[in-house]
């Protein structure tokens, strides 16, 4: 799909709000991938689809999940994070999307994973620090995704475990495995 195209039929499906925040994470995927050396425009056509699904119904969700029969594990934890794996499975089939770089940083830009590419990074990182988000720790996140895209991804995903923590919620394991695995990365 065409690239304008694609932007209004993704555009329809939530609401303006939500709209905005795609817009600011698509800002800054194209920012971080030409600063970190990914290419930015798959930074952008990740960032357009992320949250296509956000706003789906819950069954329409877990259906798209037990369908692609991959990723099943995370149906048993937040609601929140089913988003990210039905707009994958939505980016291939409704919007054509062939490229599995870009559908895996459209599915792992919530929970991230282990071994995340730099596409992955640069999308999940966004997604965290596009100018409309503002919770307590966001510019150190910033100031760190300036020059250190590692620093910022870990600090990123302590801020996303410490908040977690404090509301009681469950955690589902892959966003600890990212933190743990970016850690021993740096040696
Ligand atoms: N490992 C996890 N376990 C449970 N919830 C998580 C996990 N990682 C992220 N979340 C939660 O999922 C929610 C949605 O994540 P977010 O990336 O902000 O969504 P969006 O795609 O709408 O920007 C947040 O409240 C976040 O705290």
């Amino acid at each position: 799909m065409e690239r304008k195209a694609l932007i209004e039929a993704v555009r329809t499906q939530m609401p303006e709000r939500r709209w905005q925040h795609t817009e600011g994470v698509m800002q800054t995927s194209i920012v971080l991938a030409r600063r970190f050396g990914a290419e930015p425009e798959r930074a952008e056509l990740a960032a357009i689809l992320h949250d296509v699904a956000k706003f789906w119904p819950v069954e329409r969700m877990r259906e798209a999940i037990v369908e692609e029969n991959r990723y099943t594990d995370v149906l048993a934890y937040d609601k929140e994070l089913w988003h990210a794996h039905a707009g994958a499975y939505a980016a291939g089939r409704d919007y054509d999307v062939r490229d599995p770089e870009v559908l895996d940083a459209i599915r792992y830009h919530t929970s991230g994973r282990e071994r995340m590419s730099l596409l992955e990074r640069v999308v999940w990182l966004a997604d965290l620090i596009e100018p409309g988000r503002n919770f307590p720790g966001v510019e150190q996140i910033r100031t760190l995704a300036e020059h250190d895209l590692r620093g910022a991804l870990i600090e990123g995903f302590d801020t996303t475990i410490a908040y977690l923590l404090a509301k009681k919620k469950r955690i589902y394991p892959l966003t600890v495995l990212a933190r743990n695995d970016l850690m021993t990365e740096g040696g």
